[in-house]
């Protein structure tokens, strides 16, 4: 395989854009470094790059292409909707359409509000904790990525962890202050910082499960153990729900496991592909949100008839009777597929997978927090990317992300992907 155009148009870019990319994520720096590849079109589980190279993506452009590139039934919609004006900065049947869509499939929201992306939805989320509880500090978890605002980029998993910066240059010192982080799937820590901060505590923000330190499930009771501390100190609990919504099920990882916040915030999955944002929850607190409510939050883009069209053709399509089975039998035979692989060469793995969301590390050790996450083999995990693209299957360039199987992977898809394993473990068994 040879990507000599996406070298060139990678060179280009270069010179005009920082980095060459338009979010650090995208970068090659952790993996080796070399050009990012340059796709140019994909369909389905399938997209091809500038030298008209073929790869099975896994990518999922980090989550949102839950059903595959280019599906017929999203694209209409998206075609359908350009036709009649892309933008009119009025209300339409679009967003309660779509607001009531979320409503029924996530009971914790009674309101929502649609924004552009979810840094933009968890951002607002913690300013409505604030105007809600009159408090100013945030409990978040070490190692999970909220987007890109000042006061979640401390100790930030994802991008800015793969590229050795969690702690972002540019955020003053008293924003730093404001946020309080402790070790996910640790109760007795969260305990302690509710026991020291408690009372300044508007809000806990977590992934319920997390997908920015690879996919990491809660151990049992945590989730609930944080509801009862902070409720018990009068905080709010946030959900971020960007990467998880509509991943595992109809609905967010609170309906997957039976928890409910007070907030969510939303994303990815549920604009279909074009951007998007949403948050929700409790009426009391949602109706601090302007104009009812003194918390500001606005958007010239926000509840654009695209994204709204987009949404809402996604998620019918979701609605189709075993999607997600499909997806986690699909997860489940590539997983069991690796270990088998595996056999042959005992590399040191770890998989987390749920449902069709799932993380390769290179560890001898279960992964259940970031700094287990953190411990994992990088230079292992950069090899293995490169391996896997020369033969086709295209993965995040980062030991911290996911990989995402959309509903239009196959049998033969999981197959191909094996063997491109095998040859990637039977590189890295030899060095
Ligand atoms: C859990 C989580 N929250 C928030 C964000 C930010 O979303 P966006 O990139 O749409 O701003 C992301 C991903 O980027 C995410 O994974
Ligand atoms: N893991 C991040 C979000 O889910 C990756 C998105 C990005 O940084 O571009």
């Amino acid at each position: 395989m040879t990507i000599q155009t996406s070298e060139k148009l990678y060179a280009e870019a270069l010179e005009h854009i920082v980095g060459g990319v338009n979010s650090p994520s995208r970068s090659y720096a952790a993996v080796g470094g070399g050009a990012a590849v340059f796709m140019k079109k994909g369909k389905g589980a399938y997209f091809w790059d500038e030298d008209g190279n073929r790869y099975i993506d896994y990518l999922a452009a980090y989550g949102p292409i839950i059903t595959g590139f280019a599906h017929p039934h999203i694209t209409e919609a998206i075609k359908k909707q350009a036709e009649l004006g892309v933008l009119y900065g009025t209300p339409t049947t679009l967003e309660t359409d779509l607001a009531v869509m979320l409503k029924k499939a996530i009971p914790s929201l009674d309101k929502v509000r649609f924004t552009n992306s979810g840094t933009e939805s968890v951002m607002t989320t913690v300013r409505v904790a604030r105007a809600f509880t009159g408090r100013k500090k945030l409990l978040k978890f070490a190692g999970s990525y909220h987007g890109h605002f000042d006061l979640v980029l401390v100790a930030a998993g994802s991008g800015p962890s793969t590229l050795g910066s969690p702690d972002s240059a540019g955020v003053t010192e008293s924003t730093a202050q404001e946020v309080i982080t402790v070790p996910f799937n640790n109760v007795d820590t969260l305990q302690h910082a509710f026991e020291k901060w408690g009372a300044d505590i508007a809000g806990v923000l977590v992934e319920p499960i997390v997908g920015n330190f690879g996919m990491v499930m809660p151990q049992p009771g945590f989730l609930e153990a944080i509801n009862e501390i902070a409720h018990q100190a009068g905080s709010v609990v946030i959900y971020d729900e960007v990467i998880t919504n509509f991943r595992f099920m109809y609905g967010g990882a609170q309906n997957y496991l039976g928890v409910t916040p007070d907030l969510t915030a939303m994303g990815k999955v549920i604009g279909g592909g074009l951007p998007i944002g949403a948050y929700g929850g409790k009426k009391e607190i949602m109706d601090e949100v302007a104009p009812l409510g003194p918390a500001y939050q606005a958007g010239t883009m926000a509840g654009n008839p695209l994204s709204m069209a987009s949404g809402i053709a996604c998620l019918e399509v979701l609605q189709t009777p075993g999607i997600y089975e499909r997806m986690d039998r699909l997860g489940k035979k590539l997983e069991d597929g690796m270990h088998a692989v595996n056999e042959k060469y005992h590399l040191p793995i770890a998989i987390n997978r749920i449902g069709g969301a799932m993380t390769l590390y290179f560890s001898d050790h279960e992964i259940t927090n970031y700094e287990e996450a953190k411990a994992t083999d990088s230079k292992m995990f950069g090899r293995f990317f490169k391996y896997m693209l020369e033969k086709g299957v295209n993965l995040a360039p980062s030991k911290y992300e996911a990989w995402f199987l959309t509903t239009e992977h196959t049998e033969k898809d999981i197959d191909e992907t094996l063997e491109a394993v095998d040859y990637a473990f039977s590189q890295l068994a030899k060095s």
